[in-house]
């Protein structure tokens, strides 16, 4: 159904996708494909090692796949390989010398355009990043700076900008501002060891949001042998270090998983999501107790999460800062729910894939619900919706927000079904694998 994910918004061909009702309360497995934000650290990581690492079922999507095309026009030597029956399973990568010229497409991935400037940094060679037109409103000015008062020569603090390396950087302290965005921190954490002096980041400035992220980063180094300090608030060092080799196997992507388990507090019903970490960094995590506070029966146990529900949802009133990627769904639940909702801390949502903010409140809205933008969140108060088209704006959690609505609002129009393409290219599949076990 979804065209190549590897193509801006602006410029490929577009479908859009009705999408289904739910006939009756759903009663199904859903298996999840692995994490966006594992994926793309382990592939920085891999590329920055020391010797070849294996990456056991990846995600692959547009954003894994660009940061694979990233790491590869560096120099890096990314290979697939397939189990026996012929299926992709892993990725097998060998790091090189990193060098220019090279042209990296950052495509909408906040990840690749927050996450290579540092190991461009460290290559020989230009290398200029660019992306989707929605990509030149995302912030990049604090790591340009960062980079600069490390050593490194870069042109442009917005996309598209290139990154002048000899090799080597200097590294040490600098101090930024990441009330934006935790991946100004996270990336150049990532490369932090490669630099000759090792790396302190300060940052300096509101709460940094999407702290599990961060936590997310220390966890990959410290798994790749690399001594991180993070024992002190909003301060992180990184010692000077080899990377080791890392032999993994990719979590399913938790944040992922939310659509298919909204579905069970839309309809009544129950999903089962094997192999649910249970001591996980994703972010993700965080909607055991989101769906628990809006009344659903979530239960983790060795076979993977299940959440069950009669059908009636709660409104909440929570502060989403940590776990921000969840809101577009969490939102869905809430215009469908029993009683008003406020969606604290998240204002950094105005810097994502589209100002998440703003795009939740139209298109609710424009179904005839009740949404206000709050300066830092969203107030959503349940009215009776009716179908219509609902805008995308190019961000795949506001396709997985359509779909949730759409499984009790008839006539939901999804705009460019592609674009979930960004982080679960078989979003379609797996939504209508789902609705054909409703337990009728
Ligand atoms: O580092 C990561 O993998 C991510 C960090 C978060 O970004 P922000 O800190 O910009 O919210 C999150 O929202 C994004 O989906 C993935
Ligand atoms: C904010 C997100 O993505 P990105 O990695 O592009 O920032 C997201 O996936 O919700």
């Amino acid at each position: 159904m979804e065209s190549s994910p590897a193509a801006d918004p602006a410029t490929r061909s577009r479908t859009d996708w009705p999408a289904p009702v739910a006939s009756g309360p759903v009663d199904t497995t859903v298996t999840v494909p692995g994490s966006k934000s594992l994926t793309n650290r382990y592939l920085v990581l891999a590329a920055l090692a020391c010797e070849p690492s294996r990456l056991r079922l990846p995600l692959r999507s547009r954003d894994t796949t660009l940061m694979a095309a990233a790491l590869r026009a560096l120099g890096t030597e990314i290979e697939d390989e397939t189990d026996e029956s012929g299926n992709p399973e892993s990725w097998l990568i060998a790091p090189r010398p990193l060098h220019g010229p090279a042209h990296i497409d950052c495509g909408l991935a906040g990840t690749v355009m927050r996450f290579i400037p540092p190991v461009a940094a460290l290559a020989d060679g230009t290398v200029a990043l660019g992306g989707d037109t929605a990509m030149q409103r995302r912030p990049i000015a604090p790591v340009t700076q960062a980079l600069r008062s490390l050593g490194a020569d870069v042109q442009g603090d917005s996309l598209p900008f290139t990154v002048s390396g000899h090799g080597a950087l200097p590294g040490g302290t600098v101090r930024l501002d990441a009330s934006a965005s935790s991946q100004f921190v996270s990336g150049l954490l990532l490369a932090g060891a490669r630099f000759d002096d090792g790396l302190t980041v300060i940052h300096e400035g509101k709460p940094v949001p999407s702290q599990p992220h961060i936590a997310m980063t220390v966890e990959v180094l410290r798994d790749a042998g690399v001594v991180v300090d993070d024992g002190e608030a909003n301060r992180w060092h990184v010692e000077p270090s080899e990377i080791s080799a890392l032999e993994v196997d990719v979590e399913p992507d938790l944040s992922n998983a939310a659509p298919f388990l909204a579905a069970a507090l839309v309809t009544g019903g129950s999903v089962h999501i094997p192999g649910w970490p249970h001591a996980t960094t994703q972010a993700g995590d965080g909607i055991r107790d989101i769906l628990d506070m809006m009344g659903a029966s979530v239960r983790l146990d060795r076979e993977g999460l299940t959440v069950t529900s009669d059908g009636t949802i709660g409104g909440i009133d929570a502060d989403l800062h940590d776990v921000g990627e969840l809101t577009p769904v969490v939102a869905a639940l809430a215009a469908l729910a029993d009683s008003p909702s406020y969606l604290r801390g998240i204002a950094h949502l105005r810097h994502h894939e589209t100002d998440r903010l703003a795009a939740l409140t139209q298109e609710i809205n424009r179904l005839g619900g009740d949404a206000q933008e709050l300066d830092d969140g969203l107030a959503i108060r349940p009215k009776p919706l009716t179908g219509g088209f609902f805008h995308t704006y190019g961000d795949h959690r506001m396709v997985m927000a359509a779909a949730v609505l759409g499984l009790r609002v008839r006539g939901v129009v999804i705009e460019d079904i592609a674009t979930v393409g960004k982080t679960l290219p078989t979003f379609t599949q797996l939504w209508t694998q789902m609705l054909r076990h409703d337990g009728r």
